[in-house]
């Protein structure tokens, strides 16, 4: 219970205050802890100076008393339904906070002008203090439906939206009892709460209505982009490899596999690119390279960066062209077991030269500057395009062009670009599917019969499409047997 508001009550007029405090709590011995307070409410009020009630405090005390007993007489007698305490208290509170300035201005002020009142007075007195009382009996009815107010007004000021839109009317209300609660309790007026209540704040209807914003534009354009890149992956998914195709990556041991399948297998994982090996071999060791060709060192004999330094066509060459990142330096390395010659990097864009490596003295393999997304400029990434775009087309000695395409990626607009200058020069090309070994099975079947399909009216192009993988070495078997093929039946 408020005791403080209590207190402040009956600082002001003990005995009107002790009526209402009896029908609050409407007990007996509350009479005693009122008159204990009272005393010291009137050592204050004395040294306010200019109240003289000692005199008839007992009197009045008295008089408090009885008519909180006959309160409580009649409370027992009505059949009224019992306050909630806490709701009583909240009242009390508003009732003492509203009181103050009327009370004063009848009681304290009113004792204040007539410093020396006699007993003759004290009626006349008691008569203002009953109408005081009156006063705030009809004040406290009017803050008691105030608080209420407040209370509903507790529960409507959640931030929670509500369930119908509010009318301007109910706003208004609101507003005013918010006014009204500003003033009682004497603090400034929120205004941020009466502005989320304002119901003609479209703020969030433009959120909705995907109308006014911007924002809203760019998020259905990113969920068209998204639902066609998704349509694009059922498109994929559809895809149904033939059997022949199966067994190949089967029998290959393309795709992502697990290191216990592989040693299962009979492959030494120890190895790097451990698939590049005869299966169930006896031996720890790797087996030799099946391909004489590719035994020879491999060197590097030349770098151009334009097409005036490009060495002489003295010996046939097999090129190695595709994205950047797609993998054409690490595939040099993995076909002839020689890692570190031919330089990688994960940053895209290494290879900013063509570069021309002899294979012994029987072929030159060459390996391209690649395309689309590099760490350079745009003006020097579209000079390495123009530089493989005139070696693709112009060069004598070229045998291959082995395209690289990385397995999860699939083929993208540049590389159709280069297909498209090849087939107009008719270089001979054949699509390489790299990184094989991070994509599912299932996926390499599917990516190579999806390129062999929409390459397959093409006149340039060597079927069928390869697939590789330079870490795991799945692939690279097959590769050097087509290649050394290339190489043997070259007449320059
Ligand atoms: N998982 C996996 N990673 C690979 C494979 N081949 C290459 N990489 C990695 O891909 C990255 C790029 O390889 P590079 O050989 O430098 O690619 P590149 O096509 O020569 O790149 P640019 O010279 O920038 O055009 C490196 O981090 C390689 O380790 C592969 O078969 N499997
Ligand atoms: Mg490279």
């Amino acid at each position: 219970m408020d005791l403080k508001t209590r207190g402040k009550n009956k600082k002001i007029h003990h005995g009107v205050q002790q009526g209402s405090e009896s029908e609050v709590d409407g007990k007996g011995k509350f009479a005693v802890n009122s008159g204990r307070k009272r005393k010291r409410i009137f050592a204050d009020q004395h040294v306010d100076g200019k109240l003289s009630y000692n005199t008839k405090s007992k009197d009045l005390s008295k008089k408090g008393i009885k008519q909180m007993k006959d309160d409580t007489v009649k409370r027992k007698n009505s059949k009224g339904p019992a306050r909630s305490i806490w709701v009583s208290g909240r009242m009390n509170n508003a009732t003492s906070k509203k009181k103050h300035p009327s009370f004063d201005g009848i009681g304290a002020t009113e004792s204040a002008k007539e410093p020396s009142c006699k007993r003759s007075n004290r009626s006349k007195e008691e008569g203002k203090l009953d109408a005081g009382k009156y006063d705030l009996s009809k004040k406290q009815s009017k803050s008691k439906s105030d608080s209420s107010k407040r209370l509903v007004q507790s529960q409507t000021n959640h931030p929670k939206v509500p369930h119908s839109k509010p009318s301007k009317k109910t706003f208004q209300n609101k507003q005013s009892v918010a006014d009204d609660n500003a003033e009682v309790d004497g603090q400034p007026k929120k205004k941020k709460r009466v502005i989320r209540l304002d119901p003609h704040d479209i703020s969030n209807k433009r959120l909705d209505d995907g109308t006014v914003s911007g924002e809203r534009v760019e998020e259905k354009k990113k969920e068209f982009e998204k639902d066609a890149e998704m349509s694009k992956n059922a498109q994929f998914r559809a895809i149904e490899p033939s059997p022949s195709m199966l067994s190949f990556v089967e029998d290959n041991f393309l795709g992502r596999r697990r290191l216990i399948e592989l040693k299962r297998a009979g492959y030494n994982i120890e190895l790097s690119a451990p698939l590049d090996n005869i299966p169930f071999s006896t031996s720890s060791e790797r087996e030799r390279i099946e391909e004489n060709i590719f035994r020879n060192k491999l060197t590097f004999f030349a770098s151009a960066k334009v097409s005036s330094s490009f060495p002489p066509p003295d010996l046939p060459e097999i090129a190695f062209a595709g994205r950047s990142n797609v993998g054409k330096s690490s595939l040099l390395n993995a076909l002839t077991r020689q890692w570190g010659v031919a330089r990688t990097s994960d940053k895209p864009g290494l290879t900013q030269t063509i570069n021309f490596f002899k294979l012994g003295s029987k072929v030159c393999l060459v390996d391209l500057p690649g395309y689309g997304f590099a760490y350079a400029k745009e003006e020097v990434k579209d000079a390495w395009e123009e530089l493989v775009k005139e070696y693709v087309s112009t060069r004598v000695g070229l045998k291959r062009v082995c395209l690289l395409i990385d397995t999860k990626w699939g083929m993208k607009p540049r590389d159709h670009e280069l297909i498209d200058l090849m087939e107009r020069y008719q270089t001979k090309y054949q699509i390489v599917l790299t990184k094989t070994d991070v994509v599912f099975p299932i996926d390499v079947a599917r990516r190579a019969t999806q390129i062999e399909e929409s390459l397959k009216e093409n006149k340039s192009i060597v079927q069928p499409v390869m697939m590789v993988s330079s870490k795991s070495g799945a692939g690279i078997r097959s590769l050097r047997t087509v290649l050394s093929k290339v190489a043997r039946l070259v007449k320059l």
